[in-house]
């Protein structure tokens, strides 16, 4: 029976690895861990109908505080009763607290307060603060919500990451005292960019409250991924061992199995969707572009491993065709296949873990060059 939000229960430990298998228990249902989970900025995993998204078993998607906010906007989503109702899934959903997106817009300017910017849509000022993207998230009903931080971009002078770690300790204060919805989970999230004392300094902050899951953030900032792998190694098995361990903004095969060998249980990223639309397929023989024109008389699926609707129905050749014609469906297609590639992959990753034989499966994964990306 679930008494709180949530609850993670440790099934296996790789005996080889701080690799894990777990399981997350919530309102709207069973995570099997590690798991991906696709990423619907705006309500929609993109170019995906929710049947498709249960077709390709999306145990949990995200939304994103800082997009929803702007729109359809608070009132929208209280008149529908949350996110879950307004965009009728049933399953878990975890929200981004929109500190990363904020960020990432160019005349913010930032304070202990918060982050005042201009609002994309319509130019009006706006400070999100911890206390407001606390009644975003809580307003969306997201089963798991994410502590307001700062994200800090990978070549960041030490001392301004020094002070933003302490800044984000303090919002990761004001997060929890403004988090009052108890069937919502809240997440804290550790920084400390690339230096290891700082990562060590914000952990111990940061684990000091009592979240119900704890996330790796500022990484995958544009770093080369043997810089993700150092902080990976170094701050991954620290990590509380009895609450779910999220790495922000991670998806491709090379770094989820980075992460999973340090202990990390759950990752996003907008990747396969965002290069499905672009005409490139993950495969398990590495990256296909299938916009290549050697693929145009192709009657092969995109992968024959795959069990996906696209590959069960329809060959590379139609996929080329569709791509270079632009076609809604071609995107639709290569985002079905690219997202239920993943889930496939950290399915067989929970199987390894299972069986001990975790780093076998890495090794052999990678020995094939094309799959290091
Ligand atoms: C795509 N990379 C990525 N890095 C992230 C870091 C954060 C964070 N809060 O540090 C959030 C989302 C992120 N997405
Ligand atoms: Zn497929």
């Amino acid at each position: 029976m679930l008494e709180g939000p949530l609850k993670y229960e440790l099934l296996h430990k790789d005996k080889h690895s701080n690799a894990r298998r777990g399981r997350i228990y919530t309102p709207n249902g069973i995570i099997e861990t590690p798991v991906f989970m696709p990423v619907g900025t705006n309500g929609t995993v993109k170019a995906l109908k929710n049947s498709d998204l249960k077709d390709i078993e999306a145990e949990i998607i995200l939304g994103n505080a800082f997009h929803l906010f702007l729109r359809p906007g608070l009132e929208v989503l209280k008149n529908a009763g949350g996110l879950h109702k307004f965009m009728n899934w049933d399953r878990p959903i975890l929200t981004d607290s929109g500190g990363f997106q904020v960020f990432s817009l160019r005349d913010r300017k930032i304070s202990d307060e918060g982050v005042l910017f201009r609002s994309p849509l319509d130019g009006s000022k706006i400070m999100m603060t911890p206390e407001l993207s606390m009644e975003i998230q809580m307003t969306i009903g997201s089963n798991i919500a994410m502590a307001f931080d700062e994200c800090v971009e990978a070549g960041a002078e030490r001392k301004y990451v020094e002070e933003s770690v302490d800044r984000t300790f303090e919002w990761a204060k004001r997060s929890y005292k403004a988090h009052t919805k108890k069937d919502q989970a809240l997440f804290g999230i550790v920084q400390g960019g690339f230096h290891e004392d700082l990562r060590d300094r914000s952990l111990k902050q940061i684990t000091s409250i009592d979240f119900d899951g704890f996330a790796l953030g500022g990484l995958s900032v544009g770093e080369h991924y043997s810089e993700t792998e150092r902080i990976l190694k170094h701050s991954g098995p620290k990590l509380p061992e009895d609450k779910p361990r999220y790495i922000m903004g991670i998806g491709t095969p090379l770094i989820i199995l980075m992460s999973v060998e340090n202990g990390m249980d759950m990752f996003d990223c907008v990747l396969p969707t965002r290069m499905g639309r672009h005409g490139t397929a993950m495969t398990w023989e590495g990256k296909v572009n299938l916009k290549a024109g050697k693929w145009k008389y192709s009657t092969e699926p995109i992968d024959n491993k795959c069990d996906c609707y696209a590959c069960q129905n329809h060959t590379r050749g139609y996929i080329h065709h569709l791509i270079r014609k632009d076609e809604i469906l071609g995107k639709i297609l290569l985002s079905i296949h690219n997202l239920r590639f993943l889930i496939n992959f950290v399915k067989e990753v929970r199987k390894a873990i299972e069986e001990d034989r975790f780093l076998e499966f890495k090794e052999e994964f990678l020995s094939n060059p094309n799959n290091v990306y």
